[in-house]
């Protein structure tokens, strides 16, 4: 089985165009995949962009590479009707079935890999739900995996030790146990997912100057350092706590596999910087593969025909990649 099974995400987002503009394109890939998605929802936003779209029923025993201008589609029905650009918190329960539907696909072996479109976080919270992401919603799918988000562009790889948290619980959340859990499943997974025989890691500080010194902040000194120490000495091959607004050039990145940032906004603004429009999110320690795309809803562009495709090309090409390369083992 080697079909991916992808999730359009928010509907009234640029999700739905990029399914239906993809289906334009030759299929990305070798991999077969299949939509979860509002049938009409799709067909829809295909007469919206002037495009043509058919629509063929997914089972189980039958998913053949999808042809030009197809969509295989396994339905999940909206739960009100959808406009291009206009939030609804009444589809926030559709958003989550449809990647419930799919993750429980993955995790039963019916689908090699989940590949997701954006999803709207702010709404879904406005309709009641406490929601952070994916990569928590999908960690707590998962069985209370321990989730940790990886982002790639070409050869630059950023991690996060946390990652949806408001910077003022960032400092609190940087506790030895979270670090090396975090680290170990960096490395294990950089290894078993992405073939590296011992990988090369660059640490961020938390603090200006990876805290210089204990005056611009203690986190280095009391927790980081003592971290890297004990795990460099079970093999990991760990470099830092490196200040960081000088780690992202070149003379130390030529020397890396991938960064850990210690939250959100230290790394993914240098990787966006990068590689924004092909980048792909990657989450890693979970008993599933799931890649997505490196943007967002883009409300502004839902309907008009000018989203880019790349990055979801790029997201469905490297979890093809990924299940074809390892079986997921966690670490
Ligand atoms: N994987 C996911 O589910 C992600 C979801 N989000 C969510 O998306 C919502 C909007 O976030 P923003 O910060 O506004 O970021 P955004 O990525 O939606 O938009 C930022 C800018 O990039 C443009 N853009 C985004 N994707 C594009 C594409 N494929 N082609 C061409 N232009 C594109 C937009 O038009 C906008 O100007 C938020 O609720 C956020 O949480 C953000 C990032 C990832
Ligand atoms: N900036 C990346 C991001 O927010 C993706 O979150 P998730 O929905 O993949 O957890």
């Amino acid at each position: 089985m080697n079909r991916l099974v992808i999730t359009p995400g928010e509907p009234a987002g640029i999700g739905p165009d990029l399914l239906v503009q993809l289906a334009q394109q030759p299929p990305a890939g070798a991999a077969p995949w299949i939509v979860v998605a509002d049938p009409d929802l799709l067909a829809a936003r295909a007469r919206q962009l002037g495009l043509p779209l058919r629509l063929r029923e997914y089972t189980a025993d039958a998913a053949a590479p999808t042809a030009i201008g197809e969509l295989c589609v396994l339905p999940v029905a909206a739960t009100a009707p959808v406009t291009a650009g206009q939030l609804d918190p009444a589809n926030a329960d559709y958003v989550l079935r449809t990647l419930t539907r799919a993750a429980d696909g993955c995790l039963r072996g019916e689908f090699a890999a989940l590949v997701t479109g954006p999803v709207h976080k702010g709404v879904i919270n406005d309709a009641g739900i406490a929601f952070t992401g994916h990569t928590e919603f999908l960690a707590a799918r998962c069985g209370n995996a321990h989730p940790v988000m990886l982002l790639a562009a070409d050869a630059l790889r950023v991690a996060l030790a946390t990652t949806h948290l408001p910077l003022a619980e960032v400092s609190r959340a940087i506790t030895p146990a979270r670090l090396e859990r975090v680290l170990r499943i960096l490395d294990h997974d950089l290894r078993t997912r992405f073939g590296l025989a011992q990988p090369r890691i660059l640490v961020c500080g938390l603090n200006p100057h990876a805290g210089e010194s204990g005056h611009l902040g203690r986190e280095e000194i009391d927790i980081i350092e003592p971290t890297l120490k004990r795990l460099r000495a079970v093999g990991l091959h760990l470099t830092g706590p490196l200040p960081a607004d000088t780690l992202f050039t070149p003379r130390h990145l030529e020397h890396a596999d991938a960064v850990l940032a210690m939250y959100h906004d230290q790394g993914l603004p240098v990787l966006k910087y990068a590689g924004f429009g092909h980048a792909v999110n990657i989450t890693l320690g979970l008993p599933i593969i799931r890649t997505s795309v490196d943007h967002g809803t883009a409300l502004d562009l839902a309907g008009s025909g000018r989203a880019e495709t790349g990055s979801l090309r790029a997201a469905l090409d490297l979890a093809a990649d990924l299940a074809r390369r390892a079986p997921v083992a966690c670490a």
